[in-house]
């Protein structure tokens, strides 16, 4: 149907396409149904939304549809139906487990770039990925898709360095560490990060607290070209435009597919021309990777990739029993990670990770000796020499350079849990903490979230505090208090676990 432009001030994130109920009844067409708009050579995809919204002769277009389209008031377009892509016939093989050629895999990625596959096209893709994974071709050839449906970088300052860790620990702010250390010690080191998948916190959106994450390539280009560094939020306007969409997928199922971890991962080190990359995998009870075994096996899959990419891969398999660190959420894990910048003081599980990886980095680069680099790391940290570079990078992010980790605010409802008993803390589990934190609003809510009081192995005495959880809410509160009472994250020795009655 030909129709009149008509702007509609919501972001549904759905990249709606609105028509009047009396148009959408002679067109056949119903809620959700793909729909294209054609304007000159162009094409628009989106979900329909039926609604009096706009006026019969009219269609109404979302601010996220206008992100990747220029579109205006009043310019006359036509509206068709857009019909099921091949690409779901592709998902569905894979949902079926077999294996995807070259030529499909690029089309399933295509179209979640175009918007032809709606959210619900890409969950089930998704799914398929968890439920039957990938092998290494069709992983290198999801990779390269990805990379190459958005804009690819070239910094002049080689060599170029990254690393990235496959995340599922809570409290891993590690890298915000690393990346200064490494950049301090004049390598480049241009960090893209997602946003949350499995955590309370990606690097993202601990950044974000404060510095901007959203930037272009060309601004990207510009900010490593200056200091040497970023780090940013690899969803950005079209770069790697699928990895944030299929994220969104995995945030909503609290799922992280080997194979579409490996292209989601490696697709960002790919656009950016990382050529020196190391990829941590914390491995322990409650994370993604539970055993070392596991570990390796991932190890090998990430250097494979690299090859089959050209770029030079190695892995550090790190602890990930417990969070690392002491705060859970962006603003508590903001001010954790500035305020061991600042002091070269910290959490030792952050501080001897951090320094671990950076000296892996520089030892990569060839700025230190093998088996030296995490000494150097450590005088970089201890110097200050990071902490400076760090407010560089801040201040090249548009971040106040001068700021202090007391004035970034916090959720101010709190509840503290003490110990029930005395005794050892035997475990503290992961995947409570990250959902207490979540239940809390993080990391939505930056300044939700969860502060330990202790780790494994301390000893603690019946009332001593355990952890006290920060919400923007009173509601949110209640809801992260419960979860915890029902999950008890923390274990001592010694107390009763459950009581059975004659129920
Ligand atoms: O823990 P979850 O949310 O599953 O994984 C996502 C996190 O892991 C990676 O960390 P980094 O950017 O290498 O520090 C991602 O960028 C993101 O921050
Ligand atoms: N799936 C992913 C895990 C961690 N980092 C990413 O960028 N993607």
């Amino acid at each position: 149907m030909r129709a009149t432009v008509k702007i509609v001030d919501a972001y549904t994130d759905r990249y709606s396409i609105f028509i009047h109920p009396e148009d959408a009844k002679a067109a056949k067409l119903h809620p959700d149904d793909l729909v294209k708009i054609e304007y000159g050579k162009r094409s628009i995809y989106g979900s329909l939304v039926i609604s009096s919204f706009v006026q019969p002769g009219e269609v109404g277009v979302s601010r996220d549809v206008l992100q990747l389209h220029n579109l205006s008031d009043g310019e006359v377009v036509e509206v068709v139906p857009a019909g099921t892509p091949e690409s779901v016939r592709y998902i569905k093989k894979k949902m079926n487990g077999e294996k995807l050629r070259k030529v499909e895999i690029e089309a399933i990625v295509r179209d979640i770039v175009d918007r032809k596959l709606r959210d619900i096209e890409i969950s089930s893709f998704v799914t398929a990925l968890e439920i039957n994974g990938l092998d290494m071709d069709e992983t290198a050839a999801l990779t390269i898709a990805m990379a190459e449906t958005g804009d690819m970088l070239d910094i002049d300052r080689k060599p170029i360095m990254d690393v990235h860790s496959i995340g599922g620990v809570p409290g891993n702010k590690t890298n915000i560490l690393v990346v200064p250390i490494v950049a301090a010690a004049g390598l480049t080191i241009p960090k893209t990060s997602s946003r949350a998948i499995t955590s309370a916190a990606g690097t993202a959106d601990v950044v974000e607290v404060f510095a901007n994450v959203t930037f272009s390539l060309d601004e990207i280009k510009s900010i490593v070209e200056k200091v040497g560094a970023c780090l940013v939020w690899g969803g950005a306007l079209n770069f790697a435009p699928a990895d944030d969409l299929t994220i969104k997928a995995e945030r909503a199922l609290s799922i992280d597919p080997t194979g579409l971890m490996l292209a989601s991962i490696m697709s960002k080190k790919y656009a950016i021309g990382s050529q020196y990359i190391l990829i941590d995998i914390p491995t322990g009870k409650g994370v993604k990777v539970e055993t070392v075994d596991q570990a390796r096996a991932l190890a090998k899959d990430f250097i494979e990739l690299g090859k089959r990419l050209g770029q030079y891969v190695e892995v550090a398999i790190t602890y990930g029993g417990q969070p690392i660190g002491h705060t859970v959420g962006p603003a508590l894990e903001a001010k954790e990670a500035l305020l061991a910048l600042m002091t070269g003081k910290g959490p030792g599980s952050l501080i001897e990770k951090a320094t671990g990886l950076a000296g892996i980095l520089l030892e990569m680069g060839g700025v230190a000796p093998p088996g030296a680099g995490k000494r150097m790391a450590k005088e970089i940290l201890d110097s200050g020499k990071a902490w400076e570079k760090m407010k560089e990078i801040i201040e090249a992010q548009g971040g106040d350079p001068n700021i202090k980790p007391e004035d970034i605010p916090v959720g101010d409802k709190t509840y503290t849990f003490v110990a029930p008993t005395s005794g050892y803390v035997t475990s503290i589990d992961n995947r409570a903490i990250t959902g207490i934190a979540r239940a809390a609003g993080a990391p939505e809510d930056k300044g939700a979230g969860v502060e330990l009081y202790v780790k494994v192995g301390e000893k603690v005495k019946e009332g001593d505090p355990l952890f006290k959880i920060h919400a923007g809410s009173e509601t949110r509160l209640e809801q992260a208090i419960v979860y915890a009472r029902r999950t008890e994250p923390i274990r001592i020795e010694g107390m009763v676990l459950q009581r059975i009655g004659n129920i």
